[in-house]
C-alpha cells in the first residue's frame, strides 16, 4: 500500500491514495498505521478519493473532484480537519491530480465543500463558518475551566485559562472531562491564554489541544478556528484577523468582509513509501 507521510504545523498524517474507493480502511487498520511505534505513526490518517467513487461525497462530485476522507488515530471518522485539508491540497498538488483555478480549488470534506488558496510556502482554506453556541466546562485533574462551545463542522470547546494557570503547565495526557450530554460525539478541546500583540493582526493567542479520536496534538486547524472565532468576539469584532500559536508552529485565521472564515499555514510533505497492512495489524 502506497502512502506519503505529511504535516501542518506538526499535526501529522498518513496519506493514502484510493483514487477509486477500492481500499478497506477499517477502524484497526487506521489506529495500527496511526501507531509511532509499529506502524507509521500519525495523528490521523486522510484517504485521498474521487468525490464520484465515495458514497458520502457522491453528491459533491460536480463541485469539487476529490474528497477527504479523514480518520482520527484511535481510527473514529471526523467531520473536519483543518490542516489535513492544506495537506491534502499539497497531496493533490504535488501529485499533479488537481491544478487551483483562479478561484482557488475545491475539496469534498464531510462539512461540505471548501476552497484552498495557495500561497507562497503556506495554503489557505475557507471553513465552515464557527458558530458559538453556548457555554460548558471542561475538567483536568482539579481544574475545571469554563468555555465555549463552538461548532466548526466538527465540535470544539474553547477554554481560556484562569489567572495563574499557565498554558505549559496543563497535563493534557489524560482526556480532559466534558460534558456528555452537550457533547454527545465528543469534542475537542482547546485551551487558550494571550499572547503579546502582533503587528498587523487583531489578536495574537496560544493554545493547546485535546483532540477527540487523537489525543494531545501538536495543532489543530478547527481548534485555532474555534479560538479565533471566540477571541475575535470577545474583542468586539466581527472581521479580523487573529494569529494563533500552537506547539507546532502558528495559524491564522481571519474573518472577512465577505463573512468568509479562513485558516492560513503550511502544508508539508515530508516522506512517501510502501507499508504492508498486514505487517503493522
Ligand atoms: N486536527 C484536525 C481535527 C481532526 C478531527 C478532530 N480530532 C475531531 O475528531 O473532530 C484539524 O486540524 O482540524
Amino acid at each position: 500500500m502506497r502512502f506519503t507521510k505529511g504535516h501542518g504545523t506538526g499535526n501529522d498524517f498518513v496519506i493514502l491514495p484510493d483514487p477509486d474507493g477500492e481500499l478497506t480502511l477499517t477502524p484497526r487498520l487506521v489506529a495500527a498505521l496511526c501507531d509511532r511505534r509499529k506502524g507509521i505513526g500519525g495523528d490521523g490518517v486522510i484517504r485521498v478519493v474521487r468525490s464520484a467513487k465515495h458514497p458520502e461525497a457522491a453528491a459533491f462530485a460536480g463541485e469539487a473532484e476529490w474528497f477527504m476522507d479523514y480518520h482520527n488515530s484511535d481510527g473514529s471518522i471526523a467531520e473536519m480537519c483543518g490542516n489535513g485539508l492544506r495537506v491534502f491540497v499539497r497531496y493533490l498538488l504535488v501529485n499533479g491530480l488537481a491544478v487551483a483555478g483562479p478561484s482557488g480549488l475545491p475539496v469534498a470534506t464531510r462539512a461540505g465543500v471548501l476552497v484552498a488558496e495557495i500561497g507562497d510556502g503556506t495554503i489557505r482554506a475557507s471553513m465552515t463558518t464557527p458558530r458559538l453556541y453556548a457555554g460548558s466546562t471542561a475538567t483536568l485533574g482539579h481544574l475545571t475551566l469554563t468555555g465555549v462551545a463552538v461548532d466548526c463542522g466538527n465540535p470544539h470547546l474553547v477554554c481560556g485559562l484562569h489567572d495563574g494557570v499557565a498554558l505549559s503547565a496543563l497535563d493534557l495526557a489524560k482526556a480532559p472531562l466534558h460534558d456528555a450530554v452537550a457533547f454527545p460525539h465528543g469534542v475537542n478541546v482547546e485551551f487558550v491564554e494571550q499572547a503579546e500583540p502582533l503587528h498587523g493582526r487583531d489578536q495574537h493567542v496560544r493554545m493547546r489541544v485535546h483532540e477527540r479520536g487523537s489525543g494531545e496534538t501538536q495543532s489543530c486547524g478547527t481548534g485555532a478556528l474555534a479560538v479565533g472565532a471566540v477571541a475575535l468576539r470577545d474583542a468586539g469584532l466581527t472581521t479580523g484577523s487573529v494569529a494563533v500559536d500552537v506547539l507546532g508552529g502558528r495559524l491564522v485565521v481571519t474573518a472577512d468582509a465577505d463573512g468568509v472564515w479562513w485558516l492560513e499555514g503550511p502544508a508539508v510533505l515530508v516522506a512517501d513509501g510502501e507499508v504492508d497492512p498486514e505487517a503493522v495489524l
